[in-house]
């Protein structure tokens, strides 16, 4: 590989009025406006390095500064000597002598680790030509376990493990890429029934995602039991008794509550309750799996899992019967590396976390790689699937027949329009300079 410089880092604070339409609301966070801090790497070669890190608004601006303080550490680097160490230069962002106090591996300072290092497996991807998932499938699986700093997680996964499960799983790997690039990674969709939306506009979305070839859909439930019972009886009986239903409070309950209002909605045949109490919990989380197994109900969580170690917890505790990782929410490529083998031995299915804006571009890439190189299966697996937002990416996801379609382009997918950055940087970008003079702010 040649010695690509990165010389520069920018980064933007993008954000997406998604609220006055009430998409993305859910139990907790009522008033979302999809955001990113949007990060391009320079390099003194032609290529450049996109990534992002998800939020929901207010307090983007903490993000870009928080990646701001990281961009030291990676301005200056080669390519090749990042990638030559991955898992030591994973531990220069996440174990800065002075910057650690701030997280370590959690918080802000973690949504900004995974902003940056998002960027640079993109650039590593566009300097090999090959989307990341195609990357990661034909990475040596040596190379692939010295991308993972295992600190903290030996005790559950040894890189010996690590190793033999992806050497087991190169039996039928490219039958399993075929497959893929045939008919897709099977998603499930949450469009639909946003908490914010009227049972008029769930009924006919409902309806269009049917008419679409959707077998699977995600409902909000979480701040009223009346009026979670009347939107799942609504999409029960549209969707019919086989199709799939899940749900998700987003952490509003507290554990005994989240078993007593699940049980009450236990007749629409849930396959998971997704958050149903605090992130950080994990005893929580595993007495809830307990007292809901009898119903068949699973619990789902992942979104906001701090890191690799809480999610060993999840694991060793039989916590959660669904990991959902996110692309932006861990450190990149390297931390998911590590959930995704973990969930394998452990044999809990991975469905990932997307949507809000550039989760599903990303996420993609990963959850390929999983059904490709690690776990080699689809049983109870999906990937969530949002439409808001694609429109403002060069490579956008491409959905046939309710499944992910392997996307071609080089990178990880996650390079913004550079008019769709103008147009929604906070606050001075045409959009916002509109919205907040209406608002008169
Ligand atoms: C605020 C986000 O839209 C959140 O509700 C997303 C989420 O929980 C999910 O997609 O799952
Ligand atoms: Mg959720």
């Amino acid at each position: 590989m040649s010695k690509i410089k990165i010389t520069g880092l920018t980064v933007s604070d993008v954000r997406f009025p998604t609220s006055q339409e009430h998409h993305g609301s859910d139990a907790m966070h009522t008033d979302p406006d999809y955001s990113a801090a949007y990060v391009v790497l320079e390099t003194d070669a032609a290529l450049k390095g996109y990534g992002l890190t998800f939020t929901v608004g207010r307090g983007t601006e903490i993000v870009v500064c928080a990646v701001e303080a990281l961009s030291g550490l990676v301005i200056g680097k080669t390519l090749e000597e990042i990638v030559n160490d991955f898992r030591g230069f994973y531990r220069i962002l996440t174990s800065d002598g002075q910057m650690r106090w701030i997280g370590p591996e959690k918080g802000v300072i973690h949504l900004a680790t995974a902003a940056v290092l998002n960027a640079v497996w993109d650039l590593w991807a566009r300097a090999e030509g090959k989307p990341l998932w195609k990357l990661l499938v034909d990475m040596d699986p040596d190379l692939l376990i010295k991308c993972i700093d295992f600190r903290y997680i030996s005790d559950a996964l040894t890189e010996r493990e690590a190793l033999d499960i992806l050497m087991k799983a190169r039996e039928g790997k490219q039958q399993r890429e075929e497959q893929m690039l045939k008919d897709g990674y099977p998603a499930y969709t949450t469009s639909c029934a946003w908490l914010g939306y009227s049972d008029q506009q769930l009924t006919q979305l409902c309806s269009t995602a049917l008419a679409e070839g959707w077998t699977r859909f995600k409902v909000k439930v979480g701040a009223d039991l009346e009026d979670d019972i009347r939107r799942c009886r609504l999409i029960r009986q549209m969707i019919g008794p086989d199709k799939t239903l899940m749900i998700d409070a987003n952490q509003r309950w507290d554990v005994s509550e989240a078993v007593a209002w699940v049980t009450k909605l236990a007749e629409f045949r849930p396959l998971w309750i997704e958050e149903p109490t605090s992130p950080d919990d994990i005893l929580g989380h595993a007495t809830i799996s307990k007292a809901l197994a009898p119903l068949d109900i699973g619990v789902a969580t992942g979104e906001q899992c701090h890191n690799r170690v809480m999610f060993k917890q999840f694991l060793q505790a039989s916590a959660l019967q669904f990991v959902q990782i996110d692309s932006c929410r861990v450190g990149s490529v390297n931390e998911n590396l590590a959930i995704l083998l973990m969930a394998c031995k452990f044999n809990v299915p991975v469905c990932p976390h997307a949507g809000g804006v550039g989760l599903c571009e990303l996420v993609q890439h990963l959850i390929l790689f999983d059904y490709i190189s690690v776990s080699g299966s689809l049983q109870n697996r999906m990937c969530e699937y949002v439409d808001h937002l694609h429109e403002h990416f060069r490579s956008p996801t491409v959905i046939r027949q309710a499944c992910y379609i392997p996307p071609k382009d080089p990178g990880f997918s996650c390079e913004m329009l550079e008019e769709s950055v103008q147009k929604y940087q906070f606050p001075n970008g045409e959009v916002w300079k509109t919205t907040l003079l209406q608002k008169g702010q």
